[in-house]
């Protein structure tokens, strides 16, 4: 416990530091020459800040403390600073005359796209027209998720000929596809009514997408002739097995373009390059063609099926 001495004359021990040796570092307080100790009851007129000093000087091996030179600095730095005044402002006529703040804000994101609206689309920037043609945009994780679904999902058949041949007659869309834009991001912008989702229910609904009535022997020739051109159909094969395409060609989350670069070939290479986690054959199971047979063997499998059965 350390004896509780009290200062005299408090301004003068409050302003000694600064021209003490010991200063420039702020460090340490040196007692004034004219101090002398004071008994505690003192406490009251003397102040906080005088103790502080007092301490550090009966103390000299504890933590240096620069209070009280702050404080010195504190009330000067107060003292210095420029007072201001609000009469100095418009009065409440002038006031009333000003013109309303303009709502939204002139650099807002809200008068941004209002004027994006009414701008000419010939007269807006590309990334806005993507913005305000296309749908919200669809988060990555939500077509994964979509892509997830339809890719775990149980396949229409585990050997795809049985469902071939108990098919509608209906014929897959062949009309003219929507084109598709890159959003900010460079991702495709899907249309509307085209997310994954909208393509796992098209699959679900055990729709005929496949573009033939019956199972097919495609030949490699067949399979170039199908190429998406010219009002043909596109197919593609996968693992020996023909898909026909066409029909989901304004689902494909990577766009129209990259999927027709499959179309009239074997697309294996350019799908495992892209996206080997996505499973071929549950999303176009609803889309298979037939099977990949060699250049003269391109008679259908129901055809050979009722000769076998005659045979029978
Ligand atoms: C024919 C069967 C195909 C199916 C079923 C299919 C399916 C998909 C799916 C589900 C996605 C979203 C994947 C994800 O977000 O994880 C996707 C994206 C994409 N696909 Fe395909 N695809 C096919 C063929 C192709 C081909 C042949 C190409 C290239 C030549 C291609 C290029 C792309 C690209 C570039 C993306 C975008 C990847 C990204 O944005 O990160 N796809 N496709």
């Amino acid at each position: 416990h350390l004896p509780r001495v009290w200062l005299q004359h408090t301004d003068r021990t409050l302003r000694t530091p600064r021209s003490s040796p010991s200063d420039a570092h702020g460090h340490k307080l040196q007692p004034d020459e004219n101090t002398q100790l004071r008994p505690a009851q003192d406490e009251a007129s003397t102040g906080i800040a005088a103790s502080i000093a007092v301490d550090e000087e009966a103390s000299p091996h504890s933590t240096p403390k620069a209070v009280a030179r702050d404080l010195i600095s504190i009330s000067e730095n107060v003292l210095e600073l420029p007072s201001f005044s609000l009469q100095s402002h418009n009065s409440d006529e002038e006031d009333d005359n000003l013109p309303p703040p303009s709502f939204p804000a002139p650099n807002s994101a809200q008068r941004a796209s209002m004027s994006d609206l009414t701008t000419p689309s010939s007269m807006r920037p590309q990334s806005l027209l993507a913005l305000t043609m296309g749908p919200p945009l669809s988060s990555a994780s939500t077509l994964r998720q979509a892509a997830g679904m339809a890719s775990l999902r149980v396949p229409a058949s585990s050997s795809g000929l049985q469902v071939q041949a108990s098919r509608s007659n209906s014929l897959a869309p062949q009309g003219a596809v929507p084109s598709q834009v890159l959003n900010l991001r460079g991702k495709v912008t899907l249309t509307p009514g085209h997310s994954p989702l909208d393509w796992a229910n098209l699959q679900r609904s055990g729709k005929n997408m496949s573009g033939v009535t019956s199972f097919m022997r495609v030949t490699p020739s067949m399979l170039k002739q199908h190429n998406g051109r010219k009002g043909r159909p596109a197919w593609s094969s996968w693992q020996g097995k023909v898909y026909n395409i066409t029909p989901y060609l304004p689902y494909h989350p990577g766009g129209e373009g990259e999927l027709r670069r499959a179309a009239g070939k074997n697309g294996e290479k350019l799908f495992m390059e892209v996206h080997p986690w996505v499973n071929w054959e549950n999303m176009l199971g609803e889309c298979l063609v037939g099977i990949m047979v060699g250049e003269h063997e391109n008679r259908s499998v129901t055809a050979m099926e009722s000769k076998l059965d005659e045979m029978d």
